[in-house]
């Protein structure tokens, strides 16, 4: 790529950074306009479905020569997470090019605008260089990724719109890596988000007596703790990565209500609170993501025994639980290894185009890239960033141009390569005729 097709990529990437997709108004409209346009330029067909009232899911073709082979899916998400623009260095939707830096800062610079843009201008290179791919390569920006995907991904894998594009792997987000290899996930542990409600006896505040709910949440408070602690020391210690243990993090406490009231002090009037009731409900939120190695019976047994047990007017409830297996019954997991020939490709095509792959790991948190190996597609996380440090979701958000070029170069050599058929290469069990 030449340096003057060099900044106008730049100049791509900014215009869709500066589009304000946050959560909970992403301006979708804007995004899916903006992003059509740059499809005709890309030469690519666009259709836009709309799933969930509000919520455009655009979805993208690159025609292949033989499209009755399996085809390749490039998602990506248009929404992003709120910021707190006060707390940057630059504005969120900004997009500032710090000149002594190469930085671009942006909310969804890494997270995950960068991907959206670098698949559509890899196209746009791989098809003025005369490249025809054999594949149908769709290309979706999806919406409601940073809420669940309950109105984006989620209906979209079950849609006839989906089957009918024959999805024969999918890629999607990864990780920035503060190294120079680029990370790369197979699998991602599980949501498990529930809530523990303890009853008990109220009280008055001076007595000490058994069985009160606050006294029954702290026992299940303190167990939940050890069992953190347990896990987290095999991170610490090494024996575990982090995406190989069960994480569960306290979301929300809640108990009792300070009743407010005026005190009166030498003619001045204060308020106050009246401490003096223990509650007789309480309540604890947790976050609990699960590998797909858990032991999940072990698991839902330590919750109803020993975290929740009835016996102390404990109760939960479930508000997100996700299976770790796919619709077949199997690990939703992704081999990576050379069981798998589309592994063998995307290595291969990332390690030509000059980039170093890490050790394939499982996604510590959730992706869309999960409802699709529910439903027993090969789905792989990644995001081109090497030399960039892990800020999604964080304040001053940024990506190096050049980091963000390189990602162009990677995805040209990706694309090329899944694109292509490769003769007399059949793999049935990861359901990848090459
Ligand atoms: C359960 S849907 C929420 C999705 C969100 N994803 C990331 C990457 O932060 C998460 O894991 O919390
Ligand atoms: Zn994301
Ligand atoms: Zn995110």
């Amino acid at each position: 790529a030449s340096p003057s097709s060099d900044a106008d990529a730049i100049s791509r990437f900014q215009e869709y950074l500066r589009i304000d997709t946050a959560q909970p108004a992403p301006d979708y409209a804007a995004a899916v306009a903006f992003l059509r346009d740059q499809a005709a330029a890309a030469g690519l067909e666009a259709r836009t479905l709309e799933l969930a009232a509000g919520k455009p899911l655009l979805l993208l073709r690159w025609p292949g020569r033989r499209p009755s082979l399996p085809s390749i899916l490039l998602n990506s998400h248009t929404d992003v997470v709120p910021s707190e623009p006060h707390k940057w260095d630059h504005p969120p939707f900004s997009a500032a090019l710090d000149e002594a830096t190469g930085r671009i800062y942006a909310r969804g610079s890494q997270d995950m605008k960068c991907v959206g843009m670098q698949y559509l201008e890899a196209i746009r290179r791989l098809r003025s260089a005369g490249f025809v791919p054999d594949r149908n390569i769709y290309i979706t920006f999806v919406p409601d990724e940073e809420i669940g995907g309950h109105e984006g991904v989620e209906p979209f894998v079950l849609s006839k719109e989906f089957k009918e594009l024959n999805v024969g792997l999918v890629l999607d987000e990864g990780l920035a890596s503060p190294g120079e290899e680029y990370r790369v996930f197979y699998a991602e542990r599980s949501p498990w988000w529930l809530t523990i409600k303890a009853k008990g006896a109220p009280g008055h505040g001076a007595k000490l007596y058994d069985g009160s709910a606050m006294e029954n949440l702290m026992k299940t408070v303190e167990a939940i703790r050890r069992f953190r602690t347990s896990q987290f020391d095999l991170v610490k210690s090494g024996e575990k990565a982090e995406g190989d243990v069960v994480s569960v993090n306290f979301a929300y406490l809640k108990a009792g209500t300070p009743t407010p009231t005026l005190l009166i002090s030498k003619k001045l009037w204060y308020t106050g609170f009246v401490m003096n009731l223990q509650p007789s409900e309480a309540e604890v939120g947790l976050d609990i993501r699960v590998p797909p190695s858990a032991h999940v019976e072990a698991l839902e047994r330590r919750l109803v025994e020993e975290w929740a047990p009835s016996s102390r007017n404990l109760t939960f409830e479930f508000k997100q639980k996700m299976s770790v297996l796919d619709n077949f019954g199997k690990p939703a997991i992704t081999p990576a290894d050379s069981t798998n020939p589309w592994w063998l490709l995307l290595e291969e095509a990332v390690k030509s185009a000059g980039g170093k792959l890490g050790k394939p790991e499982i996604f510590p948190a959730s992706t869309d890239a999960r409802y699709f190996r529910q439903i027993g597609l090969p789905a792989f996380g990644f995001s081109p960033m090497a030399n960039t440090p892990i800020l999604l979701h964080d304040h001053n958000e940024f990506l190096h141009k050049d980091e963000y070029l390189k990602g162009i170069g990677i995805y040209e050599s990706i694309i090329k390569a899944l694109a292509t058929h490769k003769d007399g290469v059949k793999d049935d069990e990861s359901r990848a005729e090459l």
